[in-house]
């Protein structure tokens, strides 16, 4: 690592992440094991483990939901199996999507095609130096507060308007991201619906997309890592928006967490995680904190990370759409009457977010900041 500068855990760390030249960069450079700033403890590894006791967890993560069958004779069905996901693992996986497979399978390309540029080049989406705060590269997720790094490079893109994407996002891949955003919008707003109907509440149009109004898509690459077995490529955490749909290439790695026993995150104490495994022309569709908050714990926003291999590299590209800064979240007052409380407080979603990005994965942390009697004060 000498060559390229690289002496110490800091000059690794200017390296990576404030220079830009990521793990990509360290990996270029040849490293033969990885530097102890990316060591994680045993309990953030991943065990390789594919199924689980509870057949139905099992189902959820691998028996695609057809949804071209909605509005057919098998309607309700469909609907069951989405609200019984929802409920349960809180990640499932649909074919016939709507979302033409070509483009699928280009999303992909379009990742490898920013990540293989010249470190030079991505370094001009590093936050202060980006165009624009609606686009930003970075590496790991807030590596000035982390202990250990994240084995991912990624580059995250608010989606605003046509002309803000076509001005400010990187020309090898905003034809791709701009086009998956707009067409798996419908199918975001179907299942949306089915889940919102689903609890007996009645919900405006315009409320509808107001929940959906933060559209953000990130492209994640986890370069191929010498050590696989010590590292992470991104830390157990929740997403925080309403639905996240995700489209994954054929390598591998996304975990989901299936006990919900909050107990079992110290050291040395047994979890269970099965793998979401990759599925051609499928999409990965998880709950996020958003909508477990609104449904006053219904649905569940899993704990999920990503292993890494030493195979190749993998990429996965998450599209985000989670309410507007500026709309307010909390269980909906229906619920709360039904249930005799709320198990959240009302939070800015602005406020939700930044909370969010201002610190490690550390789980579901994210979600304490609306949970009643914990830190209810912002
Ligand atoms: C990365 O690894 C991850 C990620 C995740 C993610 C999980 C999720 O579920 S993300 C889904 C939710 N994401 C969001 O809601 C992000 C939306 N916005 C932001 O994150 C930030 O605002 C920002 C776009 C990244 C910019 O941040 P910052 O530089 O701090 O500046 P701000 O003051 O916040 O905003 C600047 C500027 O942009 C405007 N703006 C912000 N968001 C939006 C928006 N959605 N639509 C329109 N405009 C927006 C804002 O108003 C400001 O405008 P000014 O004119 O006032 O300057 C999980 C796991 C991982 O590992
Ligand atoms: O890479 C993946 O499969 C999932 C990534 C993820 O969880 C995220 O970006 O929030
Ligand atoms: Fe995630």
């Amino acid at each position: 690592m000498a060559e390229v500068g690289i002496t110490d855990a800091n000059s690794l760390f200017d390296f990576v992440a404030k220079k830009g030249y990521g793990i990509k960069g360290l990996v270029d450079s040849g490293i033969v094991e990885v530097p102890p700033l990316y060591i994680q403890p045993p309990y953030e590894r991943v065990t390789k483990k594919i199924s689980h006791p509870n057949t139905n967890f099992n189902h959820h993560a691998s028996v695609p939901i057809d949804l071209s069958k909605l509005d057919g004779p098998d309607n309700d069905k469909v609907v069951e199996a989405i609200v019984r996901a929802a409920e349960t693992l809180g990640f499932f996986q649909v074919t016939n999507h709507g979302i033409d497979l070509d483009l699928l399978d280009s999303l992909p390309e379009a990742a490898h095609r920013f990540f293989e540029q010249p470190a030079e080049v991505k370094a001009g989406f590093l936050k202060g130096v980006s165009p624009t705060p609606l686009v930003k590269y970075a590496t790991s997720f807030a590596p000035e507060k982390e202990k250990f790094l994240q084995w991912r490079d990624y580059i995250n893109m608010t989606y605003t308007n046509d002309a803000d994407a076509e001005k400010y996002w990187p020309d090898v891949c905003k034809r791709e991201l701009v086009e998956y955003i707009k067409s798996s919008h419908k199918m975001v707003l179907q299942l949306f619906k089915i889940l919102i109907e689903n609890l007996g509440v009645t919900m405006e149009e315009s409320k509808f997309e107001s929940l959906i109004g933060t559209k953000v898509v990130n492209m994640n690459y986890y370069p191929a890592c010498p050590n696989p077995e010590v590292t992470i490529g991104v830390k157990r955490h929740s997403d925080i928006g309403i639905l996240t749909v995700l489209a994954q290439d054929d390598i591998g790695g996304l975990y989901v967490k299936v006990s919900d026993d909050d107990d079992t995150q110290e050291e040395g104490k047994k979890e269970e995680w099965i793998e979401i495994p990759p599925i051609p022309s499928a999409l990965v569709v998880n709950i996020g904190d958003s909508l477990q908050i609104l449904s006053n714990g219904r649905y569940k926003s899993p704990e999920h990370k990503v292993r890494t291999t030493n195979e190749k590299a993998r990429v996965s590209i998450p599209h985000f759409v989670a309410p507007r800064p500026s709309q307010k979240i909390g269980p909906l007052p229906q619920l709360v009457k039904h249930d005799g409380g709320a198990l959240y407080r009302e939070v800015l979603y602005e406020n939700y977010m930044k909370n969010f990005f201002s610190q490690a994965h550390e789980g579901k942390n994210a979600l304490e900041f609306a949970e009643i009697n914990r830190h209810n004060q912002g």
